[in-house]
């Protein structure tokens, strides 16, 4: 993937007639494929707990996910997607306060940076894309992803792949207007694999991340109807 792009997605649980909808509706099965992901991070959990998301992905290499200009927002995401190794480095360097590093491999700055692997799991994925009838055929074009993680969760996602935050609105636009085709419910959120991994297998993790998210995103005394974690 290019560097940098921005990521707007938005997660979905998926149905039975999920497939055939695509269908319908036009997509194209783009593949199939399995994969495992494993994240990494400090015992305390400092980059998840600065909306920061890093890990490897078996035969594509390293990826951290930082937030975009909304980070979560209601229903959707926006994440920007850095992949080159030296602007990953950076980027760690600087959500952890650590200097005089370098910019070389992830690899080698894990031990120095106190960062060790949280989660590890498999993905099916069938990876799906789509144009909107009665949209211009320019990008963003949508994908659509469908998971089923090796824990027994399944997962969809509609998402958009924009180069800037001009793109984002009408990226959403589309996001939602193909969710609703879906029959997605307008009000559904879905949680993403690695929280659903958390919250089964790291619950003392998950916990901390909830408080985190709570104190950040809520006002004292209201109630937290849409925790970014999802
Ligand atoms: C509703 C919601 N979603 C995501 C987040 C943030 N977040 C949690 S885990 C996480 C990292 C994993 O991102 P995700 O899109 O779930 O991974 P995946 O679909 O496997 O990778 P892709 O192939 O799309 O790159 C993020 C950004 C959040 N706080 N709230
Ligand atoms: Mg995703």
């Amino acid at each position: 993937m290019a560097q940098g792009l921005i990521e707007v997605e938005r997660k979905f649980l998926p149905g039975p007639g999920t497939e055939e909808r695509l269908q319908e509706l036009g997509g194209t099965l783009e593949h199939r494929v399995t994969f495992r992901d494993t994240y990494y991070d400090t015992p305390e959990l400092s980059l998840m707990q600065a909306d920061h998301w890093l890990r490897r992905r078996e035969d594509s290499g390293w990826e951290l996910k930082c937030p975009g200009a909304a980070g979560v927002l209601g229903h959707h995401t926006e994440y920007k997607e850095l992949t080159a190794e030296p602007t990953i480095v950076a980027q760690l360097c600087k959500v952890l306060g650590a200097d005089g590093l370098g910019a070389g491999d992830v690899a080698a700055v894990l031990g120095p940076l106190g960062l060790q692997e949280v989660a590890s799991f498999v993905t099916k994925r069938s990876a799906w894309k789509l144009v909107l009838l009665g949209t211009d055929e320019e990008e963003p074009q949508l994908r659509v992803d469908l998971d089923t993680a090796d824990f027994g969760y399944a997962v969809g996602e509609v998402e958009a792949l924009v180069h800037e935050e001009a793109e984002v609105p009408a990226a959403l636009e589309k996001i939602h207007r193909l969710s609703s085709m879906l029959g997605v419910p307008a009000q559904e959120t879905a949680p993403a694999k690695l929280i659903v991994y958390l919250q089964r297998f790291r619950p003392q993790d998950y916990q901390r991340l909830l408080e985190v998210n709570s104190s950040k995103q809520r006002p004292q005394g209201t109630e937290d109807p849409d925790n970014c974690l999802g």
